[in-house]
Parts: structure tokens; C-alpha cells; sequence
């Protein structure tokens, strides 16, 4: 199995850049895990509590349950994958079954600050864009679709989101194999990365 790790700040366009790699790609032969469905359980706190919470620090995942699941599907095993939910901001009591595959995609900002996950990686992907755009991106996200007001994800910009980069997530960019640059759709590195997972599926 071929594991490749994408990550990047908010909104720079990963799951974009996912969905356009496995798009033209044979159905069940590339595998996607994201990052977001390991954050830890919050259930012992209330959803105001939850939503204070600081879910940029690498803190908050559960990477040895990631970590314990891509073993697994090396190893040729199925898992099930925790379903998050981001109005909840919890872990849902639902799971998917997720099979092994010959390529597995692994997403998620801070996939690349974890010493065990970058040990599973074959290649590591760092997606850039530039924060002012990150930021527009983000804001039309969290109010459209995540349940945040404009004060309030700006707010979280302030306090996590921006320092949380700037410590964690910017500095594991020097992991990276490949540097996409994404604030503008980037057809030629998708490209490149789907004749790699290709040339393994052949
Ligand atoms: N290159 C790009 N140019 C303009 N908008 C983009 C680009 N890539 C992604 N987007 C948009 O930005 C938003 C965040 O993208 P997404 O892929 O969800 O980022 P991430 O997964 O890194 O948070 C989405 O609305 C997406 O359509
Ligand atoms: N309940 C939650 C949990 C996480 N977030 C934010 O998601 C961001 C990571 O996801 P991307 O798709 O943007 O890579 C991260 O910056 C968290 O702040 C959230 O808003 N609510």
C-alpha cells in the first residue's frame, strides 16, 4: 500500500486537491482518510464547552488511533473510521468501514507534525496558499456550512487558528516532498501526483 500525506493550513485547498487527484482515478482503488475524524472525544464536555475547544493544536487529534488504523489497512485489515460532526464539534457514535486499497490518501493540517505519521507516509504533500486567502476561504466555509458566525471565526482566526499555523503547522511544510502551490487551481501538480499513484496501480 501507498500512503500519501496532504497537508496544509486551513482552507488551502486540500480536500480540493483530493477530490481532483481521485477524480479521473479508478472507484475503490485509492483510499481517503481525513485527519478530522480523529479528533478526540468531546463527550464529556458541553457542545459550548466543545466549542471552545482549540482544534488546531496537535493536541486535539487522536493520532495513535490514526496511526493504529493505518497499520491495520497496511497490514491489509479493514477499520472503522470514527464519523465526525463539525456542528456538533464531536465525534458522532457512528463509524464507516473503510477496506485497504493500493493507494491511501491521508489529509488534514497537521498530518505532517506527527513524528509516528510521517514514519507511515511514502510521500508527504505540503498544499500552500497564502494566508489572506486561506482566510477568505475559511470564513465562507464556517459561516455557510459549519454553524460560525463572521465575529466568531474571526475570533478563532485571532486566538487558534492563525498562532496554531504559525507554531505547528507552517514549520512541518519542511517535511514535504512536493510543495503545491494552490491560490490558483493547480492542474499541472494534481497531475503529477495522479500519474505517480497511477504508475503504483498499474
Ligand atoms: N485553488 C483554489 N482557488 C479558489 N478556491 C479554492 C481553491 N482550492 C480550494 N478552493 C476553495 O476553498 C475552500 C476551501 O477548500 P478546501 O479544499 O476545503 O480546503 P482545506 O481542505 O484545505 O480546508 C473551498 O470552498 C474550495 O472550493
Ligand atoms: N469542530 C471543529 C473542528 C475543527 N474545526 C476546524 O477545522 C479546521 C481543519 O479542517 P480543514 O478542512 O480546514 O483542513 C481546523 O482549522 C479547525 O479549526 C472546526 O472549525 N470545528
Amino acid at each position: 500500500m501507498l500512503i500519501i500525506g496532504i497537508a496544509g493550513g486551513t482552507g488551502c485547498g486540500k480536500t480540493t486537491v483530493v477530490n481532483q487527484i481521485i477524480n479521473e482515478l479508478p472507484d475503490g482503488e485509492v483510499g481517503v482518510i481525513s485527519q478530522d475524524s480523529y479528533y478526540k472525544d468531546l463527550s464529556h464536555l458541553s457542545l459550548s464547552d466543545r466549542r471552545m475547544t482549540n482544534f488546531d493544536h496537535p493536541q486535539s487529534i487522536d493520532f495513535e488511533l490514526l496511526e493504529e488504523h493505518l497499520k491495520l489497512l497496511k497490514a491489509g485489515k479493514s477499520i472503522q473510521q470514527p464519523v465526525y460532526s463539525f456542528l456538533e464539534c464531536n465525534r458522532t457514535d457512528k463509524s464507516i468501514p473503510i477496506s485497504p486499497s493500493k493507494v491511501l490518501i491521508v489529509e488534514g493540517i497537521l498530518i505532517l507534525t506527527s513524528a509516528q505519521i510521517r514514519k507511515m507516509l511514502d510521500i508527504k504533500i505540503f498544499v500552500h496558499a497564502d494566508s489572506d486567502e486561506r482566510l477568505i476561504r475559511r470564513l465562507k466555509r464556517d459561516v455557510n456550512e459549519r454553524g460560525w458566525n463572521l465575529d466568531e471565526t474571526l475570533d478563532k482566526y485571532q486566538t487558534n487558528i492563525k498562532p496554531m499555523h504559525l507554531q505547528f503547522i507552517e514549520p512541518s511544510k519542511e517535511y514535504a516532498d512536493i510543495i503545491i502551490p494552490n491560490n490558483k487551481y493547480n492542474t499541472v501538480a494534481v497531475d503529477m501526483v495522479r500519474t505517480i499513484i497511477n504508475e503504483k496501480l498499474d
